[in-house]
């Protein structure tokens, strides 16, 4: 099976998790990412089972609007029941590395508001050990340089992700050569750095169902 294929057979399997748990009043919170497109794609012959969605980007949100999915402002909704979304690596704990696509402090945002996270990945995202994904850090501008000078003292080589800006109109960074052995601590110092916004580990929050997308079919584990 080729990737967009193993993120095919997630995106259903996703579809199958929620289904049961959908009335006629729940808000879904939706992720960022091809395999979040995907899942995207399969919910919109479902719109008439539940009211609507919030999204963690611009982009998801155009996506599900263009199919007839009305898409509410986190404010005006408080919890979700689930969020779903994709991850550029997942570990055994079901720790994350996420914002390949700059979508991470909206992803974590949402994430926090929902009672289950479902992560769906195809098996390449797999990893014992996170930070072989460069791990994407979101900046306020101005502190760029600094943030970069005290992402080096914790061990990371960071890049400046150029002609990237977010959602939220702030700056990444990439940080190279970097293993991380206890994501939970890691995530905590990152985000104490001043000029941080937030960082791309997702351990403190975590996911709590993994479909994982492989040659067998797609593997389900739970935190
Ligand atoms: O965190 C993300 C975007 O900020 C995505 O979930 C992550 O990059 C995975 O993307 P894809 O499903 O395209 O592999």
């Amino acid at each position: 099976m080729t990737q967009d294929e193993l993120k095919a057979a997630v995106a259903d399997a996703a579809i199958h998790e929620i289904t049961p748990g959908l009335e006629k009043d729940t808000v879904l919170g939706i992720g960022t990412g091809s395999t979040a497109n995907l899942f995207i794609d399969r919910l919109g012959p479902l719109r008439d089972r539940f009211k609507g969605a919030v999204a963690s980007s611009e982009t998801s949100a155009k996506r599900l609007q263009s199919l007839g999915i009305e898409v509410f402002e986190l404010n005006n909704v408080g919890t979700v029941p689930f969020y779903i979304d994709g991850a550029d690596e997942v570990n055994a704990h079901l720790h994350m590395i996420k914002g390949g696509g700059a979508a991470l402090t909206r992803e974590k945002i949402v994430a926090a508001c929902a009672e289950r996270f479902i992560c769906i990945a195809d098996g390449s995202k797999r990893v014992d050990t996170l930070g072989d994904f460069p791990l994407p850090v979101e900046v306020i501008p101005m502190a760029r340089s600094y943030v970069a000078r005290e992402l080096v003292k914790l061990g990371a080589d960071p890049v400046y992700r150029p002609g990237v800006v977010t959602d939220n109109g702030n700056q990444i960074i990439d940080c190279y050569d970097f293993m991380i052995e206890d994501p939970i601590t890691m995530e905590a110092k990152i985000n104490a750095i001043v000029g941080v916004v937030t960082n791309g580990l997702f351990a403190a929050r975590g996911a709590d169902v993994l479909l994982l997308g492989k040659e067998g079919g797609v593997e389900r584990s739970v935190r």
